[in-house]
């Protein structure tokens, strides 16, 4: 991506990618099937827009399977694992053969990244703290801290959250990385080396410590029409019991975990008639939350691709770079980095699901083991 050339906010073709479309790093491309990789509904979800009088209701239009399939609840989780679905089933061993496990393909990682540089972009809620009822309380424990720490002292590293870039700042707390908030429509990445300083949509800024940086904001006109919806979902859902909104800045998120299932097809209905009077509004579905935000061709696939290039390291051919998430909107990420041949993602996920990464992560816990032996490689190969 050229960052002098100007980012129109036209949405993209968002048709499901095939593995055979898709390249993936020499070394990286473990002996997945040649069946295309496809989404029940695609990564993005368009807008089905009212045409006529007749409203159209969340069961038709395909929200509500969208609401049911978003991620397994923690009964049916639980329920699954005592009946042992978890982590013995055959058809999770057999999706491992299509996604194999980072942490058992180290050596192949670790092979691949030989005399090149890697780059690490880290997804939060999911990958780097367990999925929680409250997303206020989504804290990362203080051993995943320190192994996000370690790791971006040997690499360049970011997260990239659909979280407000303030808020998941403060839930990591570690000084030594990049921030992209809102599903990366909120960047700071650093001023020195870097090539954002030339993009016309980077403002100059100095960050908490007063360390000069880049701000790259593209949805940043539409900061007041997200507000005035974040006001209209916060009032229009206030009577469903454990419906919460959450501003995300750039993105207003309606979380319906907490609320009873019957219940779900009127959080969507209540969304569904407040979106239909914003057309430059879309929406995305996550793991049990419906988010708002701009119809911009912008998302963490994007935001990985900015951040390269603000690095100085998008047209180099020694990089490597590892993206690991949880959600649909990683997907974009993978994908970005397999039509670039830049590097793989790795899904964290305790049950089978099709995707764009290469690798896979069963939860949390794998995925600070894997940071740690990250770290612990890169200083094997230092001392040599
Ligand atoms: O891009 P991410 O960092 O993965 O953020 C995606 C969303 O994560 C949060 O919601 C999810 O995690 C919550 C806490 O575990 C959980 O309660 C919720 O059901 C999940 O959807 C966050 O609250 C959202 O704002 C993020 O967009």
């Amino acid at each position: 991506m050229d960052l002098k050339t100007n980012l129109t906010p036209v949405l993209a073709d968002t048709a499901p990618l095939t593995r055979s479309r898709l390249g993936v790093p020499s070394g990286l491309s473990p002996s997945y099937s040649s069946k295309g990789a496809t989404f029940p509904h695609g990564p993005l979800l368009a807008i089905p827009r009212k045409k006529t009088g007749i409203l159209e209701d969340v069961r038709s239009n395909g929200w509500l399977d969208a609401m049911k399939s978003s991620s397994p609840t923690h009964n049916k989780v639980s329920k699954d694992l005592s009946h042992g679905i978890g982590s013995s089933d055959a058809a999770y061993n057999s999706w491992l053969l299509k996604f194999p496990s980072a942490l058992a393909s180290f050596d192949q990682i670790t092979n691949c990244a030989k005399g090149k540089r890697i780059v690490l972009f880290l997804d939060y809620d999911g990958t780097l703290s367990p999925i929680v009822d409250n997303p206020d309380c989504a804290f990362m424990s203080e051993n995943m801290r320190d192994a996000v720490r370690k790791v971006a002292e040997c690499f360049p590293t970011a997260i990239i959250s659909g979280r407000r870039r303030d808020k998941v700042c403060e839930f990591v707390r570690v000084r030594e990385l990049y921030y992209a908030g809102s599903h990366g429509m909120d960047i700071i990445c650093p001023s020195r080396q870097s090539n954002s300083d030339n993009h016309p949509e980077c403002v100059g800024s100095a960050d908490e410590q007063g360390i000069e940086v880049n701000l790259f904001q593209p949805a940043a006109e539409f900061l007041p029409m997200i507000d005035e919806v974040l006001g209209l979902l916060k009032e229009c859902t206030k009577d469903i019991e454990g419906a919460t909104v959450e501003n995300n800045k750039f993105c207003a998120s309606v979380h319906y975990r907490n609320v009873n299932e019957e219940s779900w097809d009127i959080v969507g209905q209540r969304v569904y008639d407040v979106l239909k009077e914003y057309p430059r509004l879309r929406l995305t579905h996550g793991r049990k939350v419906l988010e708002v935000r701009p119809v911009i061709d912008w998302d963490k696939g994007k935001a990985v691709t900015f951040l390269l290039e603000a690095l100085g390291l998008n047209n180099c051919d020694d990089v490597l770079a590892i993206y690991v998430g949880d959600d649909r909107t990683d997907e974009d990420a993978f994908k970005a980095l397999r039509e670039v041949n830049k590097g793989c993602g790795i899904l964290v996920s305790p049950t089978p699901k099709e995707s764009n990464a290469v690798y896979s992560l069963r939860d949390p816990s794998e995925v600070m083991e894997f940071l740690t032996s990250l770290a612990v490689w890169k200083s094997s190969i230092q001392g040599l």
